[in-house]
């Protein structure tokens, strides 16, 4: 049979992953593909010292890549929004199919991208973009295609969970784990993505459209990342039974979806709380399956590029199939954008329990007034531990609450901030119990 001719645009972390993975299972993959997948050319801006490129064609711009006739399928691994907005359409104009590991690109212009690629008929591929090389868009748009999909909710963001973990069991710094998760390829070229949860937004966006048939909303996803937990926060939640993760959680309720990516305290008994290091794992919850759970590498050149080289897989077994009669690229046919028939709810309307910490003023009466404030706003206190103080000094106040609306939580960290006898910022971290209220 014909080889599938592919085009690999960047040749950084993913880039050369891809390339070595290709070039290393070549044999294998030929068979499992039943034709050979060939580099026919690499755009790079530089060497890549982890990849021979002896006999490929190499140029410096990627739109020689798209443009170039011999090629059937492009690979976008160049990051980023615009250029990769504009190589990407331009693929698909020139009638290629696209294999991208971006998700910034998809759960921001996708919308757009997939109608373009519809209209053209051709693939495009991105099991990379959510969760490295777990294969965790295959099994929900293909897998878990009988069910009713209640929720999903995980870990998608590597360098984040790099970071809380050894924090927590190193006693690293945030900045010193940072740049080691940098230094090992798994951070976004901007990191603060990574860190305030922008990256994980990004996957959400698409797993939600994929599990609900909803257009991409990214500018709707609630957005809080990890930078402000303090070792405190970290110890407080070991002592009460919990571990601090950062999650992406989208739950379909009768009003609309939640979608949204925020620190959590998740009892250390679930699967979930014993995820650590660049691992990711993602819970989805189906009506007729029950829940599953998808567990693996959620960054890294050859975890994501085993992600990347088996959507050239699909692309080579489908390519020759009737674009009518191919997968859906969102697993809905239909998905019509500003089609709000399921709304993303604000998130003042989610409902969750809350841990809080406070720094009060050691005087009488303090805690009756923490407590009258809580009963106004509705929120029903589950714990109230109150540490000792040395003389002169602020007493930490730890608070666990039942259930509460997001809006009456806000409102009572207004009040209890405006208090004279608090001191500082409350802090305020959502406990997720993920049976109970997820
Ligand atoms: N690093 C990881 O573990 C993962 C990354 N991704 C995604 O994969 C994509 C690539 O990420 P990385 O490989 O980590 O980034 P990277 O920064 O290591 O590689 C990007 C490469 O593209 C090149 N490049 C950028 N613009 C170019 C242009 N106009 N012309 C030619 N070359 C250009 C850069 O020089 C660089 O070598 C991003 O969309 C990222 O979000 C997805 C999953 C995991
Ligand atoms: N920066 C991302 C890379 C994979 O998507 C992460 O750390 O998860
Ligand atoms: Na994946």
């Amino acid at each position: 049979m014909e080889p599938v001719r592919v085009g690999i645009c960047g040749l950084g972390t993913v880039g050369a992953g891809t390339f070595n993975v290709l070039m290393r299972n070549a044999v294998d993959i030929e068979r499992r593909a039943g034709r050979p997948l060939v580099i026919e050319q690499v755009a790079a801006r530089r060497d890549n010292p982890q990849c021979d490129l002896t006999g490929i064609p190499v140029t410096a711009d990627v739109f020689d890549v798209v443009r170039n006739p011999r090629i059937d399928v492009v690979v976008e691994l160049i990051g980023g929004y615009e250029t990769a907005r504009e190589l990407v359409l331009e693929a698909i104009h020139n009638g290629k199919h696209v294999v991208t590991a971006n998700k910034a690109l998809i759960a921001v212009h996708g919308n757009e991208i997939f109608r373009a690629a519809a209209d053209k008929g051709v693939i495009v591929a991105f099991e990379a973009a959510v969760a490295g090389g777990i294969p965790v868009i295959k099994s929900l748009r293909e897998g878990l295609g009988a069910n009713r999909i209640q929720w999903v909710a995980g870990i998608i963001n590597g360098t984040g969970n790099y970071i809380l973990t050894h924090m927590r069991d190193q006693g690293r710094s945030f900045d010193d784990m940072l740049s080691e998760a940098q230094a090992l390829g798994y951070a976004e070229a901007d990191p603060t993505f990574d860190v305030e949860g922008i990256d994980a937004a990004h996957k959400l966006t698409i797993l939600a459209s994929i599990a609900y048939g909803v257009p991409l909303q990214f500018e709707r996803a609630y957005t809080e990342g990890i930078s402000r937990i303090t070792f405190d926060d970290v110890a407080q939640a070991d002592s009460l039974g919990y571990i601090i993760k950062h999650l992406g959680i989208s739950r379909r309720t009768e009003e609309g979806v939640e979608l949204r990516v925020h620190p959590a305290l998740i009892p250390k008994e679930r699967l979930l709380a014993n995820v650590h290091g660049v691992k990711n794992a993602i819970e989805v919850m189906g009506d007729a399956v029950g829940p599953t759970l998808y567990y693996g590498a959620g960054a890294g050149a050859e975890p994501t590029a085993s992600a990347v080289v088996a959507d050239l897989l699909d692309v080579a077994r489908d390519m020759a199939t009737h674009h009518d009669y191919r997968t859906p690229y969102l697993a809905f046919s239909g998905i019509v954008e500003g089609d709000n028939s399921l709304p993303i709810l604000p998130m003042d309307n989610i409902v969750t329990a809350y841990y809080m910490r406070l720094q009060a003023v050691d005087r009488p009466g303090v805690l009756a007034r923490v407590a009258t404030i809580l009963a106004e706003q509705g929120v029903s206190i589950e714990a109230l531990i109150q540490k000792e103080a040395t003389e002169g000094e602020l007493v930490p106040i730890i608070i666990t609450t039942h259930l509460t609306r997001e809006a009456n939580m806000n409102e009572a960290m207004r009040q209890l901030e405006a208090l004279a006898d608090i001191a500082g910022p409350v802090t305020r971290i959502r406990i997720e119990n993920l049976d109970e209220n997820v």
